[in-house]
């Protein structure tokens, strides 16, 4: 199938993220790029008089539907290197078939983490795990401020992280499920792709925290290692099984915590031998020791005691990237400077508080952006 589109149309109200002026575009798209459950999205450039900006990639959704999407809201507040920026958005007619779109044109980046590690799996070679810790690091770094922010984002997984290979850049995108979560008020347990839930999701959790995109960060971490994905159910049950093999069973008291009214097996009787630590190190052993021990507190039933992002960027994991600025890019053979990593504004320096010396070994980096 093509991905080749050629679609024009004249937009009135184009409103821009940044100086909210309102201005009539002409919008040129002429790549779709990604299907997804609620919309298109499309590389496109705008027309503003005679300068053609972009290229863009355009997310399209229909603007009245049942299922609530803050992803607008959302972005027009935030403002973070590891986040995707809004651009520009407006509301569209479709002439096919009627319905209005809302169109959110955002920065557009070359790829998926998910194409990304197919890329690896179908050559069959590893990750370099200096990638690996690049990719990990802005992730954790994108839901650190998201976190502070209140923002959960709800669906983390490979396909809504943006990555360029050349530089190393990531930018976590689709806040179609993301919400502030406002704390001792229930939110819907149904969100998340499977693989990615968190245990306390998959039992059925209405009060979990912004710690679930940390277990799918988890699950990201592992799924950039073993290039698959890592808890691979096809139902819910069978997505606890999964886990159980690693962690063990869950313990009553988290059961207890995440819905005392679950009534589904709890997998009690351990499906493997050893301990977990033997576990982890025979599964993701590849990441080093460093790697296992960083993966041990993310990928923990107990929400409460997953590791903060500010506690995973402190992490030894990381520590070649504090001191060696250069990593060799997929496919180069000659070494490119990191991807910035320790430009923080002055809100995430107060986010980190007391950790920020094992963050950066050298102060001199940190500059307001
Ligand atoms: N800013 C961007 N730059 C480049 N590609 C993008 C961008 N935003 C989205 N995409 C591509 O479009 C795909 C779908 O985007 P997004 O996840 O936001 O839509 P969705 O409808 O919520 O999809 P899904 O249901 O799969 O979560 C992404 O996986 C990615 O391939």
């Amino acid at each position: 199938m093509s991905n080749v589109t050629n679609t024009e149309f004249i937009a009135n109200d184009v409103q821009s993220n940044q100086t909210n002026k309102i201005k009539q575009m002409l919008v040129k798209e002429y790549k779709k790029i990604g299907e997804g459950a609620f919309g298109t999205v499309s590389q496109a450039k705008l027309l503003d008089g005679d300068i053609w900006l972009g290229p863009y990639a355009i997310k399209k959704v229909p603007a009245q539907t049942e299922y609530k999407s803050r992803e607008l809201e959302i972005l027009r507040v935030t403002n973070h290197p590891n986040v995707i920026k809004l651009e520009y958005f407006f509301t569209h007619k479709s002439p096919s078939d009627g319905k209005i779109y809302q169109h959110l044109a955002m920065e557009c980046l070359p790829e998926t983490l998910q194409l990304e590690i197919r890329r690896y799996y179908s050559s069959a070679i590893d990750m370099p795990l200096k990638h690996i810790k690049i990719y990990t690091y802005q992730i954790a770094r994108g839901m650190m401020y998201l976190h502070a922010l209140g923002i959960c984002h709800r669906d983390i997984k490979p396909s809504n992280i943006l990555v360029d290979p050349t530089s190393g850049v990531l930018k976590i995108c689709d806040f179609g499920s993301a919400k502030k979560l406002e704390p001792k008020l229930p939110s819907v347990s149904y969100i998340c792709s499977r693989y990615y839930r968190a245990p306390e999701l998959i039992i059925g959790s209405q009060f979990y925290s912004t710690q679930i995109d940390i277990w799918g960060l988890g699950c990201v971490i592992a799924e950039m290692i073993l290039r698959k994905p890592i808890f691979q159910g096809d139902d819910p049950i069978l997505q606890l099984r999964e886990i159980s093999k690693l962690l063990g069973p869950p313990d009553k008291r988290f059961v207890f915590n995440a819905n005392p009214k679950y009534t589904g097996p709890l997998f009690s009787r351990p499906l493997f031998s050893g301990s977990v630590l033997q576990r982890f190190e025979k599964i993701l052993g590849a990441s080093g020791d460093k790697g296992v021990d960083l993966l041990m507190k993310v990928l923990v039933y107990e929400p409460t005691q997953r590791y903060s992002p500010r506690r995973i960027l402190s992490h030894p994991f990381f520590d070649d990237l504090r001191v060696d600025g250069q990593f060799i890019p997929r496919g180069a053979t000659s070494p490119a400077p990191l991807p910035a990593l320790f430009n923080f504004s002055n809100f995430e320096v107060d986010v980190i508080g007391e950790l920020m010396s094992g963050i950066i070994p050298d102060k001199q980096h940190v500059q307001a952006q």
